[in-house]
């Protein structure tokens, strides 16, 4: 199989499309005539700059409204589908792609379209060209592939093949199984995207909301199940129109779609036991089971006062670092690191975006394993100089120049702690009953969460949840949770359009995207606020009318609604199920953490976001940290 991408994907000029497509590794490119229109120079330069990049013109397209019209327009479009070729000439390319026609003035019949393509077919033949058939699901007559196919299929010509976009047939929830049966070498490009599923017209769904395999709902296994039967081994192409990718960095986007591409062609030979020419080597998905520690770079001056947070919340100092100004902060099974030396990632990632969570380290079954994928998906490998014993933790880039590390039993590198650190005695610790690390929101900018979701997803073995729509005082938020199975990892992924939310406004103030909130659990939520209120934490506020509306909502009883008002703690319920929630005050720099006590809830609460956003508003003014 050849990949490639359309030109339609990314933002930019088609110098800047084509530069990020190269970067990417594509081979092929799918040449938007608009891109091209819009381009500064004639098609031979063009065709100079794609060649010049080591890329192929796989298609130009769309050539749209051509079959089924009747004089004088049915002559019109031949002559510009002549035009077309000429243009290909120049380019370099012998394909062009024909979508169906949308106007009202085309008759339909399949065997005008047919009769159509033939002619187009031979013109096409007599310049060593070819032409290509796809059916817009929003086309006048043809919306269907087993239309589209029926055309190329009666046109009985070999330079009329058939254009298969997975959009257009999982949008409209068409039958497979006709595709199984159509001879691969008539299928002359796939093209795929991915879509979230949403209730609108196909149009609108179509040209602003598709994504690549993965980042949606679609079921593009089946897809691409249906096309393997075949045989096919030709052109498939990413054929994305993405409101957020057009404003997005064209790099970056390109990365993401020859990720989504390794991926999806990844699970595809797992699934069939087959084998893919080209396809590099995956390693697993790696099997994640918690958070193994949380760093937070910290400097000198705010060392103190974050360690008295930290004291408040039932941590005590577990380990200092034999070599550096690190340490361990331990409870239960949390570990949180923090880091003020004065040299390093941390102490550079202090210096741009202050006291901030600058590296998580997640638990894996295989951590050189997971780098290895890692860098088969153009992610991008970190290491920096190790001192003498100390351990080599395999790392790479994650959201905003953090770091995500990976820790291992196989390798040894849970003795981290062991070889890392000097232990601290743990004469008296009594603790708050924080058990473990709940789940890390992260927020980062509107654009770039297709990106991040993809990051996670296609390393590690977990799943999306659907996009939740949050409402803050200053706007929308979107987020959307990615979790392994047993729940021991959950990520939440924050973005907003608007640049007056709690979440956006956390972006200015970090100087990027990163860990805006971790949440800890406990066993017993009372008796932790009760610690923590001996302890002088000061948590969030939550108004009166809450609880008043809570008795009723929850059916609950008034003494449980008065413990949980007294507390500030937050409640919601699932059936059986139920969660409880409370805040920390905001620290500066907007970051703060949250308390959960989970019985049997698989959620995040978010029916009392907007409550906790509102209080959270209110105090945006009063930074002062709690334990200061
Ligand atoms: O939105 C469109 O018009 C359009 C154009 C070309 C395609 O290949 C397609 O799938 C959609
Ligand atoms: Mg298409």
């Amino acid at each position: 199989m050849r990949t490639a991408i359309a030109t339609v994907c990314l933002s930019g000029t088609l110098t800047e499309k084509i530069e990020a497509i190269a970067a990417a590794q594509f081979k092929g490119v799918e040449i938007f005539e608009n891109d091209l229109l819009s381009f500064n120079g004639t098609p031979v330069d063009a065709r100079r700059m794609i060649e010049g990049l080591g890329l192929k013109t796989i298609t130009l397209q769309p050539f749209r409204d051509f079959e089924g019209m009747s004089d004088p327009q049915r002559s019109k479009v031949f002559a510009r589908a002549e035009r077309k070729f000429d243009v290909m000439q120049e380019l370099g390319c012998d394909l062009l792609m024909v979508c169906s026609n949308v106007s009202p003035d085309s008759l339909g019949g399949i065997e005008r379209a047919a009769a159509d393509f033939h002619e187009l077919g031979e013109r096409a033949a007599k310049r060593g060209m070819r032409v290509a058939f796809e059916a817009l699901s929003w086309g006048r007559h043809i919306h269907d592939y087993r239309d589209s196919w029926e055309v190329v299929r009666r046109a009985n010509h070999p330079a009329v093949g058939l254009v298969l976009d997975s959009f257009h047939i999982l949008a409209r929830g068409t039958d497979l199984s006709a595709i199984r049966s159509v001879p691969p070498e008539k299928i002359f490009l796939v093209q795929m995207a991915d879509a979230p599923k949403l209730d609108m017209d196909y149009l609108s769904w179509s040209r602003h909301y598709r994504c690549f395999p993965g980042q949606g709902d679609l079921p593009i296994e089946d897809f691409m199940l249906a096309l393997h039967a075949t045989g096919f081994d030709g052109l498939l192409s990413l054929e994305i129109f993405n409101d957020r990718f057009r404003a997005g960095s064209a790099r970056n986007v390109a990365i993401d779609g020859q990720r989504s591409l390794i991926v999806m062609l990844d699970e595809l030979r797992r699934r069939m036991g087959s084998t893919i020419p080209d396809l590099p080597e995956l390693p697993q998905k790696a099997a994640c089971s918690g958070v193994e520690f949380v760093e937070f770079a910290v400097d000198e001056r705010n060392a103190v006062g974050f360690e008295r947070i930290l004291t408040g919340l039932g941590f005590r100092k577990a380990g200092i670092h034999r070599s550096k100004a690190v340490t361990r902060w331990r409870q239960g099974d949390i570990n949180i690191v923090v880091n003020s030396d004065k040299e390093g990632f941390a102490h550079s990632f202090n210096i741009t975006h202050g006291t901030s969570v600058c590296a998580l380290a997640l638990r894996v079954n295989d951590a050189p394993g997971t780098v290895n994928r890692a860098v088969t998906l153009l992610d991008q490998p970190f290491q920096q100089p190790v001192g003498p014993g100390e351990t080599n933790i395999p790392a790479v880039r994650g959201l905003g120049g953090s770091l995500l590390y990976f820790v291992d039993q196989k390798s040894g590198l849970d003795r981290l702690w062991d070889v890392d650190f000097e232990p601290v005695d743990a004469e008296d610790f009594k603790g708050a009953g924080l058990t473990s690390v709940d789940h890390v929101s992260q927020s980062m900018h509107y654009e770039e969460m297709l990106t991040w979701l993809l990051f996670y997803t296609s390393l590690l073995d977990v799943q999306k949840t659907p996009v939740q729509t949050v409402i803050d005082p200053g706007g929308v938020v979107q987020s959307q949770a990615i979790e392994t199975g047993d729940g021991s990892l959950r990520l939440i992924l924050n973005a907003s359009q608007s640049q007056r939310t709690l979440s956006s406004r956390f972006l200015t103030e970090l100087f990027g995207s990163g860990v805006q909130h971790i949440a800890l659990r406990t066993d017993d939520i009372f008796t932790t606020v009760a610690c923590l209120k001996e302890n002088g934490v000061d948590l969030l506020p939550i108004p009166e009318n809450y609880y008043d509306d809570l008795e009723v909502r929850a059916d609950l009883a008034a003494d449980d609604v008065e413990r949980m008002r007294s507390a500030n703690i937050l409640y919601d319920r699932e059936g059986p199920a139920e969660y409880f929630q409370v805040y920390t005050r905001t620290l500066e720099g907007g970051f703060f953490f949250e308390i959960v006590e989970r019985r049997a809830y698989r959620g995040y609460g978010a029916v009392n976001a907007p409550i906790r956003l509102a209080s959270q508003t209110r105090l945006a003014s009063d930074t002062t940290p709690p334990g200061l």
